[in-house]
């Protein structure tokens, strides 16, 4: 997945994944986390995602990043603030209250960028990537994610060869071997979601399943 996969997907506005509310899981599994007030949450691969609102309105401060500019200012202009823009190495960097989204790519964030997150959220993040590319996401995760900090992950479980990703199907083992040398985790919820997933039914997957985890970098 080039970042021109995602660019043109931006530019036909072919942003399937882009929920036009706040992921439950999120609202659900999140207070449980127990985090610091005020304690800085990174959110790779972000998108213009309303999550992003959410978790500043709980008080966070929010480092998203997002490879399209296009998202970025959506997310800007959508919800009414005006982003001051300035550079952090390679990326370009909105911010507006609590909320910083940095344009670029995730693989050239360094530890240096992220040494004061403390939390992280994972949706349709690691699922959007092919299997060698989250090798590569997750090792980077695991480099820069500072230790003891605390987040959610979700993936989703399916036969990958009823349909071919994205979202890709990350399944339990896969998870379990690319951050479990170095992180804690535990599923908190395990849901058959496939009778609300016209995509996956129209391909003719026969089961898909979505999971939540509670990680801790160690
Ligand atoms: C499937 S979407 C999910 C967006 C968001 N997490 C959500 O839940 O709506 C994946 C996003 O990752 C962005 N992306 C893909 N590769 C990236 C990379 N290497 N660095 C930063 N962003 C990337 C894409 O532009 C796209 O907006």
């Amino acid at each position: 997945m080039q970042p021109e996969f995602w660019h043109k997907k931006w530019a036909a506005n072919q942003i399937g994944f882009h929920l036009p509310q706040v992921n439950p899981y999120l609202k659900r599994f999140w207070p449980a986390l127990s985090l610091e007030e005020g304690a800085r949450v990174l959110v790779p691969l972000c998108g213009k995602s309303l999550d992003l609102l959410w978790l500043a309105h709980q008080g966070h401060e929010v480092l998203g990043v997002e490879l399209s500019e296009k998202a970025i200012e959506e997310f800007f202009s959508e919800h009414g603030f005006d982003p001051a823009v300035s550079e952090q190495g390679p990326f370009k960097v909105y911010r507006a209250g609590s909320i910083e989204l940095w344009c670029g790519n995730f693989f050239e964030l360094t530890a240096g960028d992220t040494a004061d997150c403390s939390a992280l959220y994972d949706r349709a993040a690691l699922i959007a990537l092919p299997a060698e590319m989250r090798e590569r996401y997750a090792a980077h995760l695991k480099r820069i994610l500072p230790k003891e900090s605390h987040g959610l992950v979700i993936t989703l479980d399916y036969d990958q060869a009823q349909m071919p990703g994205p979202p890709f199907a990350v399944l339990d083992d896969e998870v379990r071997k690319l951050f479990g040398d170095s992180w804690s985790l535990k599923i908190l919820e395990d849901q058959d979601v496939l009778s609300e997933s016209g995509k996956f039914l129209e391909a003719g997957v026969t089961r898909l399943e979505e999971r939540v985890y509670r990680v801790t970098s160690r």
